[in-house]
């Protein structure tokens, strides 16, 4: 089981790659629509109105000063810091707006972020936020927190004012986008300074109504299955005999992030949650009738100051290192023996050493979107304070040559 290198697939697994590389959905889309209606607000002692057909200077100061002061989520709770983001905002109890969300941008919602290929069923709006960024006003570099499991990205209306600045930019694999008109998800984002005038902009929530099936999902079927050339890629690649013929897995980074509490969350109820490409991957994985599964995969600190590790372990679900009272082997092999999981290396990568290991081919690279940190004792010389880094990620399991791959025949060893 050891040793398994990729030697003269490459090519073929390269187009395996690059065929997966084309699902993943753009990270944010933008649009406009007319709008010159009338907002309405709670000041003290009254209310004021904003006519955003012509809103003048004096109308958008009486609406800042009507806001308090904007916070932002760090580890669970509201932090207000104006270091780190100045801007007022209003709750929506506070305001009514002529403003509302129509079909149309939700359907251009789905069809951009989810790209319509998974029936990821009704999407639901919630108002959130008003928020006013005057001149001087900005928020730095942030990754949004969903507010549950079921919330999958937000919608920024910036409403029409005359100011300059305060443009919305997003980073993602290394490339910077600006923004006038935004929906984002789970990328790093800021809103530049506002140089002059007044930016005013609704935030609304985007949740699935539903819980997400998309294993059992009956929806509208395309006319014709736009993965169909993937699965074709894939199935050849799993049909070639020199392909992992003693078995192992494909692993699959997640393109989206995922609100998971590792301490109360189970990964078998974080599947039915992926979206987008990650939902993708499981339905070409699914139709090939291969055992997909997400699982945490955990490497020692040490292996970040390193290029890339080479070893990981890929857990069945969370563990909780914190109960642990010492750890005195490398994290790696630490956990191999203690829980149920499997001890994993990159048949790109140096060689394995080990009969309990088994290669992993990443179809798409580990990404950091979902990583998490857990503290252990460490024991070496001194007791000390150590930690190991996790992440999650997908995985489908390779059954070695000449053995059934459904689930039936995963209790037969060998
Ligand atoms: O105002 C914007 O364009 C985005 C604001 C933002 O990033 C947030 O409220 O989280
Ligand atoms: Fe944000």
């Amino acid at each position: 089981m050891s040793g398994y290198k990729l030697g003269k697939l490459s090519q073929q697994l390269s187009s395996v790659k690059e065929a997966f590389g084309t699902i993943d959905e753009p990270p944010f889309c933008s649009g406009t629509v007319p709008f010159s209606g009338l907002l309405f607000y709670r000041s003290i002692g009254g209310a004021g109105a904003v006519n955003f057909s012509s809103a003048t200077e004096e109308e958008l100061a009486s609406l800042a000063g009507a806001c308090q002061r904007a916070t932002f989520g760090v580890e669970q709770k509201d932090v207000l810091d104006e270091s780190y983001r100045k801007a007022g905002k209003m709750d929506p109890s506070e305001f009514a707006t002529q403003f509302s969300v129509t079909p149309d941008m939700i359907d251009a919602i789905r069809d951009t972020l989810l790209q319509s290929r998974v029936d990821q069923g009704p999407i639901r709006v919630e108002l959130y936020k008003l928020n006013v960024y005057g001149p001087g006003s900005f928020f730095k570099a942030h990754v949004d927190t969903p507010r549950d499991d079921k919330m999958f990205g937000s919608l920024v209306v910036v409403l029409p004012t005359v100011h300059e600045g305060g443009s919305l930019i997003f980073r993602h694999r290394g490339q910077e986008h600006t923004l006038d008109t935004a929906k984002a998800v789970d990328i790093e984002h800021e809103v530049s300074v506002v140089t002059s005038g007044y930016r005013v902009t609704l935030t609304y929530n985007l949740y699935f109504s539903e819980l997400q099936t998309p294993r059992t999902a009956f929806g509208i079927m395309p006319k014709e299955d736009p993965l169909s050339g993937i699965k074709e890629a894939l199935s050849a690649l799993l049909d070639d005999e020199k392909f992992l013929p003693h078995g192992g897995f494909l692993g699959f980074g997640l393109s989206h992030k995922y609100p998971f509490n590792p301490q109360t969350t189970h990964l078998e109820h974080l599947l039915p949650r992926l979206k987008g490409s990650d939902a993708d991957i499981l339905k070409i994985c699914d139709s090939l009738s291969l055992r997909t599964s997400l699982k945490a995969i955990y490497h020692h600190k040490f292996s970040f100051s390193t290029r890339k590790p080479s070893r990981y372990f890929l857990a069945d679900d969370f563990i909780d290192l914190d109960s642990e009272m010492q750890v005195e082997y490398d994290i790696v092999d630490y956990l191999q023996h203690t829980y149920d999981g499997t001890r994993v290396y990159d048949p790109d990568g140096p060689a394995s050493d080990s009969e309990a290991e088994q290669p992993i081919v990443w179809i798409k690279p580990l990404t950091k979107s979902n990583s998490f940190r857990e503290a252990f004792v460490a024991f070496g010389n001194d007791a000390t304070l150590d930690f190991a880094w996790g992440d999650v990620c997908l995985v489908a399991e390779v059954h070695a040559l000449g053995k059934e791959s459904d689930s039936e025949s995963e209790h037969v060893s060998d």
